[in-house]
């Protein structure tokens, strides 16, 4: 935290200024995003309050070494590639003091959907106001003769339809292209490296779940409807759908059967988000979760986002401010014990 610029001890020196709170300590938050995502991210209504709070966001110059610009509190990131991996992973062991959110191999651990489930899996949830699992899946990898694939499906016992998606995700359109297999031998026609996933039948909404630190915020997107086995039997072939999900449309309005539309039990979410943040060892993240069609509790996790579209979480302004400064207190509380 800076006060004119220099390091400060800590302390806050709060001022009341008609109806804005502010600070007179800056916090200076870095950022290095694509610039889709910082015009979805980086909101006038965003940027406007965290700076009356004291906050201000510096682009980070990707022509200019890390190590060279600064000084920072807080660097937030989402850009692919090895190299700003190296890049950001060099300046967090040589700036510790600065909060990096988030650390890259952390963040790519979500950059494969076999691996991103995996803690979901290990947590075994299947106690706590109800049970959360992930869907049956099975990894083609690049080299598998798609020819061998039926026999791979079968021999794993996974119940058709499928939903095939790329391995990687890697922020690129293409790792979002998603396809539904009725049958086993239309897979053929797909490129691996693939991850096959039992669709499971949900009513056609899916639950947003995003992670801010320890702030939940849920919100009802629309889905694909469920496949009843009369259209199993009818339909063959690969099918690909449009990114239905991330619509900025949100389901929250919609009148919809309470049965399908009411949200997971509060206690089930926060363990599952304060488990998945330890073991991912990440603050931002959202977790995309499904109820089993005519339960009431059974729950999949079917994909989780690194420093997904905030832009569309309600109050994200609010609590985004109320997280990046609270970072920065802890981190001066810390300073001030040792
Ligand atoms: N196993 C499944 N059963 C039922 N529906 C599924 C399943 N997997 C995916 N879907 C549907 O497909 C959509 C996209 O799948 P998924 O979220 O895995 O892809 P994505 O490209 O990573 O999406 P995002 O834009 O959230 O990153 C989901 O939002 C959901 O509507
Ligand atoms: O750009 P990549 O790395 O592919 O990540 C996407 C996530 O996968 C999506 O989940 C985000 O949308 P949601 O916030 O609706 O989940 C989506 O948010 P966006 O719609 O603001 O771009 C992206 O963050
Ligand atoms: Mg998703
Ligand atoms: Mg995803």
């Amino acid at each position: 935290m800076r006060l004119n610029g220099e390091i400060s001890s800590g302390e806050e020196e709060e001022k009341q200024t008609g109806t804005t709170t502010f600070s007179s300590q800056k916090v200076v938050v870095g950022y290095a995003l694509t610039s889709k995502k910082k015009k979805s991210f980086l909101q006038p209504s965003f940027t406007g309050l965290a700076r009356n709070r004291g906050i201000n966001f510096v682009a980070i110059d990707l022509n200019k070494p890390l190590l060279e610009q600064g000084p920072f509190d807080i660097i937030l990131h989402k850009l692919s590639g090895e190299e700003w991996c190296e890049i950001i992973e060099d300046y967090r062991q040589k700036h510790p003091e600065v909060t990096v959110l988030d650390p890259p191999d952390a963040i790519q651990h979500l950059h494969n959907r076999q691996s991103m489930l995996q803690d979901v899996v290990d947590l075994n949830l299947s106690d706590c106001h109800g049970k959360v699992g992930v869907p049956r899946q099975l990894v083609i990898p690049k080299e598998k003769d798609p020819s061998s694939i039926p026999y791979e499906i079968t021999k794993a016992g996974m119940k058709l339809p499928l939903v095939a998606k790329p391995l990687v995700v890697d922020g690129t359109a293409k790792s979002h292209e998603l396809f539904l297999a009725y049958d086993e031998f239309s897979l053929s026609e797909l490129e691996p490296p693939l991850v096959l996933q039992e669709f499971v039948n949900h009513g056609g909404l899916l639950f947003k779940i995003y992670i801010v630190g320890e702030t939940i915020k849920v919100v009802k997107r629309f889905s694909l409807p469920n496949i009843s086995k009369h259209e199993l039997s009818k339909v063959a072939g690969v099918f690909r759908f449009p990114r239905v999900s991330c619509a900025a449309a949100s389901a929250d309005d919609a009148d919809l059967d309470p049965n399908i539309a009411e949200h997971p039990p509060r206690p089930l979410l926060e363990r599952l988000a304060r488990e998945l943040r330890h073991r991912l060892g990440l603050c931002l993240f959202n977790i995309d979760m499904i109820r089993e069609y005519g339960t009431k509790d059974v729950f999949y996790v079917i994909d989780i986002n690194y420093f997904p579209g905030y832009g569309k979480m309600p109050d994200y302004e609010h609590v985004f401010t109320d997280f990046l400064l609270s970072l920065v207190q802890s981190n001066c509380k810390k300073k001030l014990a040792t």
